[in-house]
């Protein structure tokens, strides 16, 4: 059995088995090398329809619950099922709306196909490599290819004007779309209608399209590339996030920066932690600002390049790095429109071309981290701004707590009064938080889940609050800048490296970290200590006493059931001190 993680009890099928769906032995094999000992509920539905009844399926599940499994068993399996191991043809097309998660596709399908002996190809056809390399390997016509929908048609109109045709799509008979509404969302419709040009559409091509989060602009795709297709809504948000304990916090602009300082170095999350902010300025912000404690921290966002943002992903993965700063940039306006329109706020029609355009500015980047990314054994997500939405905040949490394992989801939430006070710490979206947030309770407690309000003893925390205000000032705009320019060439350096060694010299990847210290100018390294009468009293007295945040399964928290005790519902109260 391999590394990956047994999923828990609530979050897989007892009552379903691998065997049962008549999988292809060497694919049996590979789920039992990957560790997947039963399939989830996504994948007990969804397989049997795939495979038996050749079904196009329309599928809703929640964050982590196996969606990737669902749609690439049935395309391994019946890829496996028809080859003859001499011809070739591109029979499958995975799109995916971001490079992070067509790689993380990618690689899962290697999995699946470790024991096939070669007689299936996938190709990742946004991954960074050069187009010779890219040629080489589509002269062989792999059967899977994983792209973004831009990549994809970008390779068939260049190849248009030559007389070879590297990518023939004649041959597919399976369209899969992951993170649908997303792909919708980054604009991606438009690319999504020239494809049908290029594919047999409804004549033998089986279609998937999956998500945690369907809307409405999904019924187009559906009439274009769907021909009866067996919706899959399952309710299980309940099922998968019981594990998942949510708090907010009410603070102010400023207060989420000295939060954040005594959270981290005092040590009050156990394991590791992905911070969500809202733009790639706020990122480095509080990035420098920690790093005057010395409290390290990784940046993710879609400036750095794809070889680097990977990497970081993956180091984060194995416990390289404890903290993580992402940069949300899904926070877009459509999302904002489709609630308000949801409920029933703003009654004009929305002109569906308008928002589709609008929302066009991401589809460039192919860089999100807020979706399908399987980010492994987050203990926390820490929402330092608030999302725009209640979608945004599912998916989001979402990164925790997978695969039945137990997480925390807190975050900061700046009341209206409080808005715009502090100029520099303020941000614009905080203006409607107190807004998301009544949603996000609302979304939440129809699943039966409680986000509970945090109360942080300010008392203790006020003795931090100088040497924030010290740090916070050191942080200027020209650090912040030249703190960018600086991540930016290191990850362009890092990146080249990566490119070279990345299949040669694993080990010489491990080297590369991406948590360095930016230094913002004025450095202080009187604050990476924290003296003795800042610490709470328990802590003074004896450090190993000190408790921390449990992160273990707790049953008590689903709808009716159980409060769980003080001590663990209440897990940032004690104070532990970063050795
Ligand atoms: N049958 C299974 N048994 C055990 N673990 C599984 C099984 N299927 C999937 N997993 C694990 O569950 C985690 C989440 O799976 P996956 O990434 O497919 O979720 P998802 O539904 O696509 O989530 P998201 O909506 O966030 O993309 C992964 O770490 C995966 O390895």
């Amino acid at each position: 059995m391999s590394s990956t993680a047994a999923a828990s009890e609530a979050y897989i099928d007892a009552s379903a088995s691998w065997e049962s769906f008549n999988l292809d032995p060497r694919l049996l094999q590979a789920l039992d090398q990957v560790g997947f000992e039963k399939p989830t509920l996504i994948q007990s539905n969804a397989i049997p329809l795939a495979l038996e009844e050749k079904r196009d399926i329309i599928a809703k599940a929640s964050t982590g619950s196996g969606k990737t499994g669902a749609y690439s068993i049935p395309i391994v399996q019946n890829l496996l099922a028809e080859s003859d191991g001499s011809s070739h043809h591109i029979k499958s097309i995975i799109l995916v709306p971001t490079r992070e998660l067509s790689t993380q596709v990618f690689k899962f399908i290697e999995k699946l196909l470790l024991y096939s002996n070669n007689s299936i190809q996938v190709v990742n056809l946004s991954s960074n490599m050069n187009d010779q390399v890219l040629k080489s390997l589509l002269i062989n016509k792999p059967e899977i290819i994983v792209s973004t929908p831009n990549k994809l048609i970008q390779v068939l109109e260049a190849q248009a004007e030559e007389s070879e045709k590297l990518i023939d799509l004649s041959t597919v008979r399976n369209l899969t779309i992951d993170e649908v509404d997303l792909i919708l969302s980054y604009g991606y419709f438009e690319d999504l209608q020239k494809l049908e040009t290029y594919l047999p559409i409804k004549k033998n091509l089986q279609t998937f399209l999956m998500s945690a989060t369907i809307n409405d602009e999904l019924n187009e795709l559906k009439t274009k590339f769907c021909t009866k297709p067996a919706i899959l809504k399952l309710n299980d948000e309940n099922v998968y996030h019981n594990n998942l304990m949510q708090y907010y916090v009410k603070t102010t602009e400023f207060d989420k920066f000295l939060l954040a300082y005594v959270i981290f170095k005092l040590n009050l999350i156990k394991g590791k932690t992905l911070v969500f902010v809202n733009n790639i300025e706020r990122g480095y912000r509080l990035k420098l600002f920690m790093e005057q404690f010395g409290i390290r921290s990784c940046i993710l966002n879609s400036e750095l390049p794809i070889n680097s943002r990977l990497h970081i992903i993956d180091e984060f993965n194995k416990n390289v790095y404890n903290l993580l700063i992402a940069t949300d940039e899904t926070v877009e306006e459509a999302d904002v429109e489709e609630e308000e329109e949801e409920e029933g706020e703003q009654k004009e029609q929305k002109d569906s071309k308008k928002s589709k355009s609008k929302s066009k500015k991401n589809k460039n980047n192919d860089y999100g981290v807020t979706r399908g990314s399987d980010f492994q054994n987050v203990a926390c997500v820490l929402n330092f701004d608030l999302p725009v939405s209640s979608k945004a905040y599912i998916h989001r949490i979402g990164r925790t707590a997978r695969a039945g394992k137990s997480g925390m989801a807190l975050s900061f939430v700046i009341p209206t009064k409080e808005f715009g006070k502090h100029k520099v710490a303020s941000l614009k979206t905080a203006k409607r938080d107190e807004k998301v947030l009544r949603r996000v309770l609302k979304q939440q407690l129809r699943n039966g889940f409680e986000i509970k309000p945090y109360q942080f003893d300010m008392k203790q925390v006020e003795g931090f609050r100088y040497r924030s205000e010290d740090a916070f000032r050191a942080v200027s705009q020209t650090a912040i800048k030249e703190a960018r320019i600086k991540e930016l060439k290191n990850e362009l350096v890092n990146s080249d490296k990566l490119k070279r060694f990345f299949e040669e010299n694993p080990q010489d990847l491990a080297t590369l970290r991406h948590d360095k210290e930016l230094r913002p100018t004025r450095i202080q390294s009187h604050l990476k200590r924290v003296p003795e009468y800042l610490l709470p009293e328990s802590a003074r007295q004896d450090v190993k006493n000190i408790g921390f945040v449990p992160f273990h399964k707790n049953k008590g928290r689903g709808k009716g059931k159980k409060k769980p005790t003080r001590s663990k519902a209440d897990p940032l109260k004690s104070f532990k001190h970063r050795k």
